[in-house]
């Protein structure tokens, strides 16, 4: 490898050894001018456009000359040798000598002076403006010789005394073309590996931009061109997630909606040793049109708000049976797999959704909440294909009312989590028996087999009113928040009241009843009294058919089982009355209700 080198010599006989030398070795390709100072810097600056790979200076120029360029500058140092040699020239001079010169020559000079038992002055420059002035007053003094760099002995010249040139040696310069090769192949090196890397940047087709210290851009890729960076909800939230990926030393990341499609923007900090706060940002548009039209049916949330450990805190009851779901949800987190969620409508399936993600290693990461209902056949195209490759595929996809998503889809999802490759966590929701959806035709059973394998049925309000204790301060406290008021309880008689509804609308219900009365009262306490209307309307809710339409689609066996529940339900699970209500005996209510816990998809115990 040979390098290109110009070579500036700040006086004629460093040109000339400098020349002679590079004939010598196979590897420099050196070309010499002569200059001194900005002289020299001139010439670097032009060495450097016409494609010169590496400088070779001395002393003041090659300092210059290191400020102006950007291709590594090889110095050939003062060394001893030449020191000792222009001192052992003055060895039997009588008269008094000065060395002048930056501290790279005074410094030595010093050391080697005191060797010899030579008294000369040391004068240590910082600036070439200062040269003269000192050389003047060493001139009062009566000094007539001096010691130094070109600078010093021009000036000397000019003021009519004597200046002796420290010059360079032939291993000074030969020092400086080993160092040079050095710098040069450490140089190309790294030249070559950041130019694979800004190979790689230039071709990725997400938008990558790096801010360093107070939002400067440092680089931009190409595709970050199609992004609009200076959108206000865009420049928002990289502000947002820098801060925030800051703050917590990891990633963050966001999917934003924007006009025609959804972008995920991502901050990721670096830790390039730089010394620099530098943050990556990432963006990748999504071909799944996350349109504000679309709002109704598709939900975007980032979550890592709290640490992981919170995510199940915020669920209120003590219920053996909200118990056991937290605790099969929280395994569920840990495992990648598919995570079929049931209950009634208004039971909570959402919220244990997004607290298994928020628990799940992928909790930094989007949740997509999507009612399957909402999608038309082509959406389902664009939102699988962000799925396998587009950028939700790092997060949690969302599901709900999972008995609505088309056979041909139900297809697809079947295949895509049988595959197991990489792609977003599947979390799907239903209110009805998807069971009994198989075995009537309606839903594939190979994607049902593979979500059983994860099933977290969720209980209805009803079976669990000891919950209700906890879920009404609760909500009466957001109900607060939310309207400004204060109250702090309600009277227990109106709670056992709401403890003898069957709340078809289940927590939901609960939740929205019990906001409703705390608009409504003034006092500390809700009662019965102003409460009155709301609770003859939560009575006549609590009339109609429970978690769903009677489904007539069945056999008539099943259409009894429906009757039979909805019948329980409705006499609060008194199977006296029930079955008087039925026109059966107990004991055939009995025998019929074995077989609604059988035909119960497993676990759901309702
Ligand atoms: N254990 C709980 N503690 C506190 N709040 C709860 C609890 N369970 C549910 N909620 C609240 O009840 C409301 C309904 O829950 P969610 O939306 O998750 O139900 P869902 O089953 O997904 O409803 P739907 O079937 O209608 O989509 C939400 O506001 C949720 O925060």
């Amino acid at each position: 490898m040979r390098v290109k080198a110009i070579g500036i010599a700040p006086y004629a006989g460093l040109k000339r050894l400098m020349e002679e030398l590079a004939k010598e070795d196979p590897e420099m390709d050196l070309v010499v001018e002569q200059g001194d100072l900005e002289e020299g810097v001139d010439i670097a600056r032009r060495a450097e456009k016409e494609g010169y790979e590496l400088v070779i200076s001395r002393g003041g120029t090659a300092s210059l000359i290191r400020e102006a360029v950007s291709i590594p500058v090889a110095e050939i140092p003062v060394s001893g040798y030449d020191m000792l040699r222009v001192l052992t020239l003055l060895k039997d001079y009588r008269g008094e000598v000065a060395i002048v010169g930056f501290p790279n020559i005074t410094r030595g000079a010093a050391v080697i002076c005191d060797l010899l038992n030579l008294s000369v002055h040391t004068v240590t420059v910082r600036k070439p403006s200062e040269v003269e002035e000192q050389l003047e007053s060493r001139r009062r003094q009566g000094i007539q010789v001096v010691v130094g760099d070109v600078v010093t002995v021009k000036a000397a010249e000019k003021l009519g005394m004597h200046g002796l040139l420290i010059t360079s040696g032939r291993e000074a310069v030969l020092d400086a073309f080993e160092e040079g090769k050095r710098v040069y192949r450490l140089f190309s090196r790294l030249r070559r590996e950041a130019s694979l890397y800004r190979n790689i940047l230039d071709r990725d087709r997400r938008g990558i931009v790096v801010f360093g210290g107070k939002e400067r851009i440092l680089f931009r890729n190409p595709a970050a061109a199609r992004f609009p960076l200076s959108a206000p909800a865009v420049e928002r939230a990289i502000q947002e997630l820098v801060e925030e990926s800051l703050r917590r030393g990891q990633s963050e990341s966001r999917l934003l909606p924007l006009e025609e499609s959804g972008v995920q923007i991502a901050a990721v900090p670096l830790d390039d040793r730089s010394g620099e706060t530098r943050v990556a940002i990432h963006l990748e548009k999504c071909r799944f049109a996350v349109s504000p039209e679309k709002w109704g049916c598709v939900e975007i949330r980032h979550t890592r708000s709290e640490p992981k450990e919170t995510a199940f805190h915020r669920f209120v009851g003590k219920s053996g049976a909200l118990r056991e779901a937290i605790q099969s949800a929280q395994k569920y987190s840990e495992w990648d797999v598919p995570v079929w969620i049931s209950g009634e409508e208004g039971t909570g399936k959402e919220m244990f959704a997004l607290a298994i993600h928020q628990a799940s290693p992928r909790g930094d990461q989007p949740f997509i909440a999507v009612d399957s209902g909402c999608l038309k056949p082509e959406e389902w195209n664009e939102l699988i294909a962000d799925a396998v490759a587009g950028p939700f595929r790092r997060g949690t996809l969302y599901l709900k009312n999972a008995e609505k998503i088309p056979a041909k889809v139900q297809k697809r999802l079947g295949a895509l989590i049988a595959d197991e490759g990489d792609g977003p966590r599947w979390l799907i929701s239903t209110v009805v028996d998807l069971g009994k959806e198989v075995r009537r035709g309606a839903f594939d059973r190979k994607l049902y087999q593979l979500l059983g394998r994860a099933h977290l049925p969720l209980p209805p309000l009803r079976e669990r009113k000891e919950d209700m204790d906890d879920l009404i301060p609760l909500f009466i406290a957001e109900g607060n928040s939310k309207y400004g008021k204060s109250i702090v309880g309600m009277e227990s008689e109106l709670i056992e009241e709401l403890k003898r509804l069957t709340w078809p609308g289940n927590i939901e219900e609960l939740k929205r009843a019990v906001e409703a009365m705390v608009l409504k009262s003034d006092g500390h306490y809700i009662g019965r009294r102003e409460t009155a209307d709301i609770l003859e309307r939560l009575k006549q809710e609590a009339s109609r058919p429970v978690g769903r339409e009677l489904d007539w689609t069945g056999t008539l066996e099943e259409m009894e089982i429906q009757i039979i529940q909805r019948v329980l339900v409705e006499e609060g699970m008194n199977q006296t009355r029930a079955a008087q209500r039925l026109g059966i005996n107990r004991s055939t209510l009995w025998r019929k209700l074995q077989n609604v816990h059988r035909e119960t998809p497993p676990g759901n115990k309702r």
